[in-house]
């Protein structure tokens, strides 16, 4: 490792403030970048902001690490604003989080200053493994509630090549542990909440910014009956049961009509019409390599959100098309969001790909 050059992206968060003092303890003194988005189009910075800057110099001044600041403002608008809208205009549901690693703290950042380093240092939950034939794999981290390898799950084999996760094999406790016993800056600091970067700007914001309201109709999917109206169907998601301001629910949505701006709901906490069971995977991405190439079925596991748990399931490949069909039925299938692939014994993540719909005959 000597003389490898080493690159820490740092958030002003725990995570990644700990993820500097273990490298440090291996003798490795990293190049410190912090990402700047800004949270307005004009990249003003809110008081977050500026405490996370204030936590990166404070841990660079105490290792003696360089610190930079990288501006992506422009880039995280054009990019990753950009799709959130362009999913939501077309009645999907987007993860920014995804996105942004692709784009942003993987795609741009390497652009800009990760191709002078053999390695990049972050401190996301996840690890990497080689195998026998030398291929790098992206695998789960032991802490299932801080597991961040569905937000990795866009990667490419070269990026993963390059990182490093120094807490990755960590639980989230321990981390916390190491940064009071070293008296980090950032020990205290509680998690960040929220979607990458945008903060305290929420998706309802950017849609009604960039795509206004528009009144339709509420449906209730079992009889037809219009129960209300709604400002859009971009302000809604599928599986989506809190405020929808209806009485006499709870509600969930469970389908949308992007043409004629409905939103359909189903009453009920059990209700069959939330559930489903299978899914086309749209333009499945596999990070370093893909085992299913070949047709077949293939037992695997799977998230289709942010969860601790993982699905277990029935991945069918036919002719380059790719279902997944659950073992167990599962809430809220939301179209756009992404399905991230793990194998059977959910240790490594193969890829992912966005969700759509099946025909209603082949889901029984
Ligand atoms: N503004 C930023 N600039 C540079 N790197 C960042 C930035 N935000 C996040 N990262 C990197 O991505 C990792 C995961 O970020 P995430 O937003 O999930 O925060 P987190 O898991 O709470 O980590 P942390 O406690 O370090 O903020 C961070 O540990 C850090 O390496």
């Amino acid at each position: 490792m000597g003389s490898m050059k080493t690159a820490a992206l740092i958030s002003g968060g725990v995570d990644s403030a700990v993820a500097v003092h273990l490298l440090k303890e291996q003798g490795i003194t990293p190049d410190l970048f912090y990402i700047k988005i800004g949270n307005g189009p004009q990249g003003e910075w809110d008081c977050k902001a500026e405490e996370d800057w204030e936590m990166a110099t404070a841990v660079a001044r105490r290792y003696g690490c360089k610190l930079k600041l990288i501006d992506l403002q422009k880039e995280y608008w054009d990019e990753v604003v950009g799709y959130i809208v362009d999913r939501l205009r077309k009645g999907l549901t987007p993860n920014s989080d995804v996105m942004c690693n692709k784009y942003i703290k993987f795609g741009c950042f390497e652009e800009r200053e990760g191709h002078n380093y053999d390695r990049i240092a972050t401190g996301h939950y996840a690890q990497t493994e080689t195998d026998e034939a030398g291929r790098v794999w992206l695998t789960t981290a032991p802490d299932p509630i801080k597991d961040q390898t569905d937000f990795l799950a866009q990667l490419d084999g070269f990026s993963v090549r390059k990182l490093i996760f120094p807490i990755g094999g960590l639980m989230k406790d321990e981390v916390r542990k190491i940064a009071q016993a070293a008296h980090l800056a950032p020990a205290k600091r509680k998690d960040s909440q929220g979607i990458c970067f945008l903060g305290k700007i929420s998706f309802s914001e950017l849609a009604r910014k960039y795509l206004g309201e528009k009144e339709g109709l509420v449906v209730e999917q079992e009889t037809g009956n219009i129960i209300g109206k709604h400002k859009g169907y971009w302000f809604y998601t599928i599986g989506q049961r809190k405020g929808l301001g209806f009485g006499g629910g709870p509600w969930y949505v469970v389908r949308k009509d992007i043409k004629r701006n409905i939103i359909y709901v189903s009453r009920g906490f059990e209700t069959k019409a939330a559930y489903g069971k299978a899914f086309r995977i749209e333009m499945p991405h596999f990070i370093t390599y893909n085992p299913y190439e070949a047709d077949g079925d293939y037992r695997v596991t799977f998230k289709v959100r942010h969860t601790p748990e993982f699905t277990p399931g029935r991945l069918l490949v036919r002719g380059g098309k790719y279902e997944l069909h659950s073992d167990e039925l599962i809430q809220g299938i939301a179209p756009g969001q992404f399905a991230v692939l793990y194998d059977e014994q959910a240790h490594r993540c193969l890829g992912s790909g966005e969700i759509g719909l099946l025909p209603p005959a082949k889901i029984q």
